[in-house]
């Protein structure tokens, strides 16, 4: 495939800060440059494509370009496409090889792919809503079930990550990405939360709170997809998400039934990584202290470093291992009490092996099936990682795993 999401990032950087940290360390930096001299005379606001709506290629609007990029061996620019989707259109910053793949895909070709796959359309059982002590978050409005699609949409503007540019220059053509877009997209995307609160870097500013990551042909981009981005954060979350990398979709599904007026949430961080660490990344990412109930119980770490212990064991295949069935189901009981039913793949995995490897086949195809279905609703169909179960269900006795603590 030409486009592959990047390998596990969205595991640990969901809502990712790289591309607006990397030019850029904190916020003092940010006060001198909105200040400048430099800034006041560009005035990036006024920098506009006056050509409209020409013909150029598969695009609405003249590519704006800039030089060649060292880093990047070659320019960038500001392809849009104010058609794209029935109208609600598409701003991206990349290169003009990676600019022509991405046109080929399947997103923009087929104009039934998106519409068939009820893409960019309202489902009806969400709404946006203000959160005490969260600003706007996304609240059901009826019961959902588990696996229920709660959204889907594409990205208002995907960037190149990594790209060199100053912190200006970078706003510069974000702003044209964005003023460029249809006048619906371009509020929703401008309607946004920041973080720092600069009007003249307010594009950026936006990124840096409401990011996804994937690839692009091999190169990480920026996504920003309106919509979703309003999902807060919790630690044990009711819903996941992935990328479809040929229909450029966001998609959002529960992972346990949903009462209505209930928050739904995604994770910004990995849930399996400690207190301390999560708050941290909370906080040097989306400048929030999280008070989520696995944030303020005095259990979560313990019970973390129970279930890493659980799964070194279950990991162990020496004659002295303690893994065993019983073990795996401990492991997954641990995941629920969590609320990590979003990540039931790692269990669901161990208890899979750990039944073939006593032999019964039977137990290990149903775990390795449960498995499937939780990386599915994970990371989509195109991880690598979906190879591990499938092996085991072609024929779970010539597995490595089969009867391998019984001998
Ligand atoms: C991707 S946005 C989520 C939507 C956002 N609340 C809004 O009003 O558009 C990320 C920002 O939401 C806020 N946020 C998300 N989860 C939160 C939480 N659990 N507690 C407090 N604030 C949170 C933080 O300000 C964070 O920078």
């Amino acid at each position: 495939a030409i486009l592959t999401l990047a390998d596990q990032c969205w595991h640990e950087f969901p809502l990712s800060a790289a591309s607006f940290q990397s030019s850029l360390n904190g916020a003092y930096q940010i006060t001198s440059i909105a200040n400048s001299e430099v800034f006041q005379n560009e005035g990036l606001g006024r920098i506009k494509n006056t050509l409209g709506n020409t013909k150029y290629g598969r695009w609405t609007h003249q590519p704006i370009c800039t030089e060649i990029l060292e880093g990047v061996g070659d320019k960038l620019c500001v392809y849009t496409n104010s058609s794209f989707s029935h109208g609600r259109g598409i701003s991206i910053f990349t290169t003009p090889t990676i600019a022509e793949e991405v046109a080929g895909l399947p997103a923009f070709q087929d104009p039934a792919a998106l519409p068939k796959a009820n893409v960019n359309i309202d489902s009806r059982v969400w709404e946006a809503k203000s959160i005490p002590g969260k600003g706007i978050g996304v609240v059901a409005k009826r019961t959902l079930k588990f696996k229920d699609r709660v959204t889907a949409y594409t990205p208002a503007l995907l960037a190149y990550l990594d790209d060199g540019l100053e912190l200006l220059e970078r706003e510069k053509y974000l702003r044209i990405a964005v003023e460029q877009l249809p006048e619906a997209t371009r509020d929703s995307y401008l309607h946004l939360a920041y973080i720092y609160g600069y009007p003249d870097i307010r594009v950026q500013d936006i990124v840096k709170g409401n990011t996804f990551q994937l690839q692009l042909a091999g190169q990480n981009h920026l996504a920003i997809f309106p919509e979703t981005s309003r999902f807060n954060h919790d630690c044990s979350p009711n819903a996941q998400y992935y990328l479809d990398p040929e229909l450029l979709t966001h998609f959002v599904h529960t992972t346990r039934p949903v009462a209505p007026g209930e928050e739904i949430n995604l994770v910004y961080t990995s849930p399996l990584e400690d207190t301390a660490t999560r708050q941290q990344k909370l906080q040097d990412g989306f400048h929030f202290t999280c008070s989520c109930s696995r944030c303020t119980a005095h259990s979560t770490d313990p019970t973390l470093d129970q279930m890493q212990g659980m799964q070194d064991s279950l990991n162990d295949w020496s004659a002295t291992s303690t893994g065993s069935p019983k073990l795996a189901e401990k492991l997954l009981q641990l995941y629920r009490k969590e609320g990590l039913e979003g990540f039931l793949d790692i269990p669901y995995g161990f208890a899979a092996l750990a039944y073939n490897a006593v032999g019964n086949s039977k137990e290990a195809e149903k775990y390795a099936n449960l498995a499937r279905e939780a990386i599915l609703m994970k990371d989509g169909p195109w991880t690598p990682n979906l190879q591990l179960w499938n092996e085991l269900l072609k024929d779970s006795k010539k597995h490595w795993s089969y009867r391998r603590r019984l001998e």
